[in-house]
C-alpha cells in the first residue's frame, strides 16, 4: 500500500517540567527527559505506531543527533528515503517548559537544517508521493517549499497541520488546493482568521481548541459552518506536548480506513490527544493498533 506522507520537522525535543511555581530570574528545579519529535515525525510516528504504512520527508543534519533520529525513525518502521541529511547545519532541537501542571510555559525551536529543503529538493520525491493516499505537511517548511507542494499533481488529500503562531507566516497565499487546514485556535487567528483565510482560498479546517473541543469548519456558499466537537474527559494531564500531533495523526489514520465523514475523523483524533495527554512522552507509547478498533465505520456515520 503507498504510504501516508508526512512533510516536515524531525528534531530532538527537550522538555523542562517544573517542580514548584516558576521564580523569573532564578534557577528553577525541573523534571528532564527528551526524546525524537518535529511535528511531521511526531505524525508519522503516532501513524506508524497504529500499524499504517508512513514515509517522512524532513531534513537534519550530519551530526550524532541526526544519527539518533535517522536510528529511531528506522526503528519505528517509518520510510525515511526521501529525508536529506545536511553537511552544514545542526539538526532541529526544541525545548520546552513545562509548568508542574504539564502545560507549556514557552517552548524554543531551531529548525535550521529544514531551509535546505527547497522547492527543488522536494520535487525530487514528487513522483513517490503524487500517488499517495495523504499528504500532511507541516508550516515548519519554507514558505516556498509549501506553495510548490500545494501546486504539485496529487491523487490523494492534502492536509496541512501549523506549528506554532510565528509559523503561521509560512502559509501559502494560495489555499484552494488544501483539502484541510489542522490549527488550533491561536494559531488560525495569528493567519488572519475566518474571512482572511476564505479569501485565500481555505475551504475546510479544524480548529483545535484545548479543553474547549475542536471546530471543523467548511466554507460553503460564501460562509464558514461552523460544527463544535465538546473535548473528551481527561482525568489528568502529564504532558500537553504532541497533542496537537496525535490529533491530526487520528485524523489521518480516519481518513486513510475510508472515513469519510469529517467529524467522525476528527473525534478520532481527540481520542488519539487524550492517550496523548495523559502520557509523558510526545508520541504516547499507549497508541497502538488496537485503537483503530475504535474507528467509527464510515457508514455509520
Ligand atoms: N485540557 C484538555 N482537555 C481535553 N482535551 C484536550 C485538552 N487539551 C488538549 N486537548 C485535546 O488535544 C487536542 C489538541 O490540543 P490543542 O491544545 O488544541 O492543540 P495544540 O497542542 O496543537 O496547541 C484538542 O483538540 C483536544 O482534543
Ligand atoms: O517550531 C516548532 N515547534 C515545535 C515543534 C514540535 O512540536 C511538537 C509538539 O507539538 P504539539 O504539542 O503542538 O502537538 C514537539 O515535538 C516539537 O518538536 C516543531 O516541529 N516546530
Amino acid at each position: 500500500m503507498n504510504p501516508i506522507w508526512c512533510l516536515g520537522g524531525a528534531v530532538w525535543d527537550r522538555k523542562l517540567c517544573l517542580l514548584s511555581a516558576p521564580v523569573q530570574a532564578s534557577s528553577n528545579p525541573v523534571r528532564e527527559s527528551s526524546s525524537p519529535g518535529g511535528v511531521a515525525r511526531n505524525v508519522a510516528h503516532n501513524l506508524s505506531q497504529l500499524g499504517l504504512n508512513a514515509a517522512l520527508l524532513s531534513a537534519w543534519g550530519d551530526d550524532a543527533a541526526g544519527a539518533l533520529l535517522r536510528m529511531d525513525c528506522l526503528r519505528q518502521g517509518l520510510n525515511i528515503d526521501a529525508v536529506i541529511t545536511v553537511a552544514d547545519a545542526a539538526t532541529g532541537a526544541y525545548t520546552a517548559v513545562l509548568g508542574a501542571d504539564g502545560n507549556l510555559l514557552l517552548g524554543l525551536a531551531q529548525l535550521d537544517a529544514l531551509e535546505t529543503l527547497t522547492p527543488a529538493r522536494l520535487l525530487r520525491s514528487q513522483a513517490a508521493r503524487a500517488r499517495a493516499p495523504l499528504q500532511l505537511a507541516d508550516l515548519n517548511l519554507r514558505r516556498d517549499t509549501l506553495a510548490t507542494w500545494l501546486a504539485e499533481e496529487r491523487q490523494g488529500l492534502a492536509v496541512l497541520l501549523a506549528v506554532s503562531e510565528p509559523k503561521m507566516a509560512s502559509l501559502p497565499e494560495d489555499l484552494s488546493r488544501l483539502d484541510l487546514l489542522i490549527a488550533n485556535s491561536g494559531e488560525w487567528w495569528a493567519a488572519g482568521g475566518n474571512s482572511e483565510l476564505a479569501r485565500r482560498g481555505l475551504q475546510r479546517a479544524l480548529v483545535t481548541q484545548g479543553a474547549q473541543g475542536v471546530r471543523l469548519g467548511e466554507w460553503r456558499a460564501g460562509h464558514w459552518k461552523w460544527q463544535t466537537l465538546p473535548a473528551l474527559p481527561l482525568s489528568q494531564i502529564r504532558d500537553v506536548t504532541g497533542a496537537g500531533d496525535a490529533f491530526a495523526a487520528g485524523v489521518l489514520a480516519a481518513l486513510a480506513s475510508g472515513q469519510t465523514d469529517w467529524a467522525a475523523a476528527a473525534r478520532f483524533g481527540q481520542r488519539l490527544s487524550q492517550v496523548c495527554l495523559q502520557s509523558l512522552h510526545s508520541v504516547a507509547p499507549e497508541i497502538t493498533p488496537a485503537l483503530l478498533n475504535e474507528l467509527e465505520k464510515p457508514d455509520a456515520s
